[in-house]
This record gives structure tokens, C-alpha cells and sequence, in this order.
């Protein structure tokens, strides 16, 4: 988000037939919440289409890629490693330290699907437990991204969109950008 360092999200994998629209509701909320970035890897590397066009209608910046080594990617970020699990640290313990960490550099968010490798756990400088209870991915990533931002992700402003939404009371009211009153 403008002024932050990076945050890149990566969803690991998925369940084919079972995760499709989950794996595209991480890219969504991503993108919605404040992430710069989401990174799709094993059999999720085909649910990119959708995020890339909401993009494109309602503005960036987010960078939507794919990998096939994800571990390696992992292993190789530079910058604080954060994996959403709910066996982990609980998020009002930690969430202070990981801001702190996120102000010197950019920020990798990890969120599984099947079974996480061990290596994950390991590597990870913070497994975070949106409470300790099983429930989903984009539950954990929204929480997160609201504490690691304290809300002003829900201001952010996007760049070159095709189409805007007028918050209205009632009704929907989608124009373009130029149409748009102040
Ligand atoms: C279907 S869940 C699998 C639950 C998994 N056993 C775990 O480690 O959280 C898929 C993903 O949702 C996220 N998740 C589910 N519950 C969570 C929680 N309480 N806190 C943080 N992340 C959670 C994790 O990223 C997990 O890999």
C-alpha cells in the first residue's frame, strides 16, 4: 500500500474441484486489503484471470504472478516471513512485532489450502493464529491485513481504475473515473 513497504501474499496450492472460488477470494481480498502482490502457486496457478480483470476495472496497483517452487520462493524472500495457521502465536501477541518489521521491509504472508510442509513452519519468522481455531484463509488474511494496517487500508486509494463505485445509502451507482463528483 502506498507508503508501505510491500506485502505479498502467497496461497499455497489448492484443492481442485473443492478451492477454486476460495483461491480466487485470497487474490480478491488481497488486493482489496491493502497487498501489493499475490503470488499463486501448485495447482492454484490457474485462478489468476479473475484478479488480473478486477484489476484492471478497479485499479491497482497489485501484481498478480505465479511460481512452481514456492518453497524456494519462501526460502529466498527478503523480508519477514509470516505464515497464517491456526496452530500459531496468537495475532494480539505478535502483531506489534510484525509491524514493527514491516515498517524496515517488505512483508510475505503465507496462506494454505491442503496440509503446509513443515519447511513452512520453520522458516516462517512468525506463524500467526487468527484465533486458534480451524476456519478459513480469506477470514485470516482480512483480520490480518486490518491489524497489520489499523484500518487504513480501508482508505486506500486506487490507481488508474476503469470503473468506480459511488457509496450510496441506497442503490448501486458504477461510473467511470471522470464522472465521478466530489
Ligand atoms: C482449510 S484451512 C486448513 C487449516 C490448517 N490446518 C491450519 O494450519 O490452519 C486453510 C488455511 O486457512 C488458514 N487458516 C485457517 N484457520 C486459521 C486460523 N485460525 N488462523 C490463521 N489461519 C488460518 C491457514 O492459512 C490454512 O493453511
Amino acid at each position: 500500500m502506498k507508503g508501505d513497504h510491500d506485502v505479498t501474499v502467497l496461497r499455497l496450492g489448492h484443492r481442485p474441484g473443492r478451492d477454486e472460488r476460495m483461491t480466487t477470494h485470497v487474490g480478491l481480498t488481497a488486493r482489496a486489503l491493502g497487498a501489493d502482490r499475490i503470488v499463486m502457486a501448485g495447482s492454484a496457478r490457474d485462478r489468476t484471470d479473475t484478479i488480473v480483470d478486477i484489476t484492471e476495472r478497479f485499479g491497482g496497483p497489485m501484481a498478480v504472478e505465479t511460481t512452481a517452487e514456492p518453497k524456494g520462493f519462501i526460502r529466498n524472500f527478503e523480508g519477514t516471513v509470516v505464515h497464517l495457521t491456526m496452530y500459531g502465536e496468537p495475532i494480539q501477541d505478535v502483531e506489534g512485532e510484525i509491524r514493527d518489521a514491516h515498517a524496515d521491509g517488505p512483508l510475505l504472508l503465507v496462506v494454505g489450502a491442503e496440509k503446509v510442509p513443515f519447511e513452512v513452519y520453520e522458516r516462517a519468522d512468525f506463524n500467526v493464529g487468527v484465533t486458534n481455531q480451524p476456519h478459513s484463509e480469506v477470514a485470516s488474511l482480512a483480520v490480518f491485513l486490518d491489524r497489520l494496517f489499523e484500518g487504513r487500508e480501508l482508505d486506500r486509494e486506487w490507481e488508474d481504475p476503469d470503473r468506480v463505485v459511488v457509496p450510496m445509502e441506497t442503490g448501486k451507482r458504477v461510473v467511470d473515473p471522470d464522472e465521478r463528483t466530489e
